[in-house]
Formats: structure tokens, C-alpha cells, sequence
């Protein structure tokens, strides 16, 4: 099946977003001969850097530079995306808070599939588009299909295709006049960012994660020690920090920071999707959990089925020897 594909680009501050590459990788894997476009949308000269950017990846960047495109809005995006998307076109959203609102309108109004929050692909069979989807916090792999005839859009969670590898000389195409005198009933207001903590984990190269599965406060002292015996940074899922046992500049996710990490060491954390999406650069991951099927594993490069409190006094210890 032929098929126009389409990638919308997430950016901030003039640099394209990780998941770019990764929308690359799941678009490439979903048609290997398609020629997928990226859909850059914003307004100034941090927009042209970011098509700039993109066209090192992708054979064709759609650009579209306005005022009113400055911050994301779905309302305005939308609309815009109905009228200048040929019919039958498969939409590729990243599974983010804005492709999560953006998705399942645009796919109404395109008459199109919607398949959300795609983790792999199964291929495409005559007009059914196979996809994998997580269910049940990651315990099972659902495998469902879509009728594709009228066109998909497809949002991909984050971390889920490794990023493809920059290749094309691409073009960047100036659409901006097709995005002129778009309103929208939403306002944006301004951004909030991740409050900063006494350490900046975004910089660090190794980290050891602490979750849920630490149990209790007083046995952080175990993950401390750990951490210094391994010249490591603590950083923590979200309940950690709805506990207050650490502080908010600590919380890896996407409610969290996004950390690039080479070495992830991930304790008692189970790997709910909202913790991972904050993982990026593909970290070496080791996990330890004493589930053996926690979704964790499916990440990890090496899992370890072990109780913390048992482990991490032995761990610290071995290390401590071995430096
Ligand atoms: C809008 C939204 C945003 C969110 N943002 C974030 C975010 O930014 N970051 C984030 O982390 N979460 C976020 N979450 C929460 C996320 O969905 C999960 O609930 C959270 O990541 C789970 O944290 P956890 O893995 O520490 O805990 P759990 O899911 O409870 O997992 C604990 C794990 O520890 C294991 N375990 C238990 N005891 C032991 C033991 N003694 N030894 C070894 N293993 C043990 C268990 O088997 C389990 O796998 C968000 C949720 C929402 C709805």
C-alpha cells in the first residue's frame, strides 16, 4: 500500500525534539519506501533551525511559520492539518500531551483511523494497519489493527523506536500562507518549567533511579550509598516524589525531566510509560525489580528479579571493593 506520510515535529527553543528521530524510525518501519514529511509548525528564526534541522533527516519538511503557531495549539493545528493534508494521508503524532489532544480530533475530522500510543508495528495487510499497543501498565501486549483506506493518524510513544539515523538532504518547503488567519478559542498563557533542584539530573551520566519499590523512606540510605559507591546521581519516579522523599527536580518522566543518561540504573521502578517517555539518548538500562514480569524488563537491557533492601548492601559493597 503507497501511502503519504506525514511526521509532526515537536520542538522547543530552536531544536527539534528527540522523538523526531524516533517518528523517523516508526514511519520508516511502517512503509520502508515511503518517503515520509515532517511537519514543522511555529514562528521566527528558532522555527527555520528547527526545518534545518529536520531536513538532515527526512526527505521533505513542510514549514509553516506564523504568530498564532508560536506555542502548540491543537485548535489551530487541527484545522490546518484537514485542509492541507492530501486525502488518505497517515499521520504520525508523538504520544505526547499535544498528540494526545491533537490525535482523535484530527482523525474525525480527516475520516480517517485513529491508533493511539503505538509501540511496534505488525506491518500492513491489504488496507489493515497492524500496530502493539501496552495494556494494563505494560503487562500485555495487545496487538489490534485499523482500517487504513481513508488514512490513520498514529500516535508513538516515546521510546519506543530507536531513533533512525540522520540520512537525507531534504527539502524544506515554506507553507506558511496556508497556515494564515487561524484562531483559535484557547489561549496560551506561558510555560512553566520543571522546578530546578539542588542537582541538575538532566547533566548527569549515570544515574540510579529509585521507585515505589524501595518501600520505605529510611531505606533511601540503601540507594544513597549505592550511588555514591558507583560515583552516581539519585534521581526517582513520580511517587517518590508525591511522598516527599525527594524533591521535584529529582522525578524523571514526562511530569519530570528528560534525562540522557549513558548508564540507568533503575530500582523498584516498574516502567509505567509517563516514566520512561523521560528516559532519552538510549541509556544502558539495568533494572531490578523483584517482579519478573514488570514492564521494566522490556526496556532493560539487563534485569536483575531481586528484593532492594536484600540486594543494594551487597551490590554497595561489591563495588566498593571492585574500585
Ligand atoms: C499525567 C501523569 C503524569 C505522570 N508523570 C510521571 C513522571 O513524570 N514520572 C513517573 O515516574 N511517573 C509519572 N506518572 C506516574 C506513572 O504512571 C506511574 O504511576 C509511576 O511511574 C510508577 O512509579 P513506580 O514505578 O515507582 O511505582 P510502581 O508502579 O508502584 O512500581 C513499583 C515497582 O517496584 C517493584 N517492587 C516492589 N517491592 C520491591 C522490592 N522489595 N524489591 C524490588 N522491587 C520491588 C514492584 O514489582 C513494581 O514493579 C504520571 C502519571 C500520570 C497520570
Amino acid at each position: 500500500m503507497a501511502a503519504n506520510v506525514f511526521a509532526l515535529i515537536a520542538h522547543a527553543a530552536g531544536k527539534a525534539d528527540d522523538s523526531a528521530l524516533e517518528l523517523l524510525s516508526a514511519a520508516k518501519s511502517l512503509f520502508p519506501e515511503a518517503a515520509p514529511t515532517a511537519l514543522v509548525l511555529g514562528s521566527g528564526p528558532g522555527l527555520k533551525a528547527v526545518a534545518q534541522e529536520v531536513a538532515a533527516s527526512f526527505p521533505e519538511v513542510w514549514s509553516f511559520d506564523q504568530e498564532t503557531l508560536a506555542y502548540p495549539n491543537a485548535e489551530l493545528i487541527r484545522p490546518l492539518l484537514v485542509k492541507v493534508l492530501p486525502a488518505g494521508s497517515i499521520v504520525i503524532l508523538p504520544h505526547s500531551t499535544l498528540g494526545i489532544d491533537l490525535g482523535p480530533g484530527l482523525s474525525v475530522k480527516l475520516g480517517a483511523a485513529y491508533l493511539p500510543d503505538v509501540v511496534g508495528f505488525d506491518g500492513v495487510e491489504g488496507t489493515q494497519l497492524k500496530v502493539v499497543r501496552q495494556e494494563f501498565a505494560g503487562q500485555v501486549s495487545a496487538h489490534v489493527q485499523g482500517d487504513v483506506s481513508k488514512g490513520a493518524v498514529v500516535t508513538v510513544r516515546s521510546g519506543a523506536f530507536a531513533p533512525a539515523s540522520p540520512s537525507a538532504v531534504g527539502t524544506v518547503i515554506d507553507k506558511s500562507p496556508e497556515a494564515a488567519g487561524l484562531s483559535a478559542r484557547r489561549r496560551f498563557v506561558e510555560v512553566v518549567q520543571a522546578e530546578a533542584g539542588d542537582v541538575d539530573i538532566t547533566r548527569e551520566e549515570v544515574l540510579v533511579a529509585v521507585g515505589r519499590g524501595i518501600g520505605e523512606q529510611d531505606n533511601l540510605s540503601l540507594v544513597d550509598d549505592l550511588a555514591e559507591a558507583m560515583g552516581a546521581t539519585v534521581c526517582c519516579s513520580r511517587p517518590i516524589v508525591d511522598a516527599k522523599w525527594l524533591e521535584k527536580g529529582r522525578q524523571v518522566g514526562t511530569s519530570g525531566q528528560t534525562v540522557k543518561p549513558k548508564i540507568y540504573l533503575a530500582l523498584g521502578i516498574s516502567g509505567a510509560f509517563q516514566h520512561l517517555g523521560g528516559l532519552k539518548g538510549s541509556p544502558f538500562i539495568v533494572a531490578v525489580n523483584k517482579n519478573p514480569k514488570a514492564p521494566i524488563f522490556q526496556a532493560a537491557q539487563v534485569g536483575v528479579v531481586a528484593d532492594l533492601v536484600e540486594l543494594l548492601p551487597e551490590l554497595t559493597e561489591q563495588i566498593q571493593k571492585a574500585r
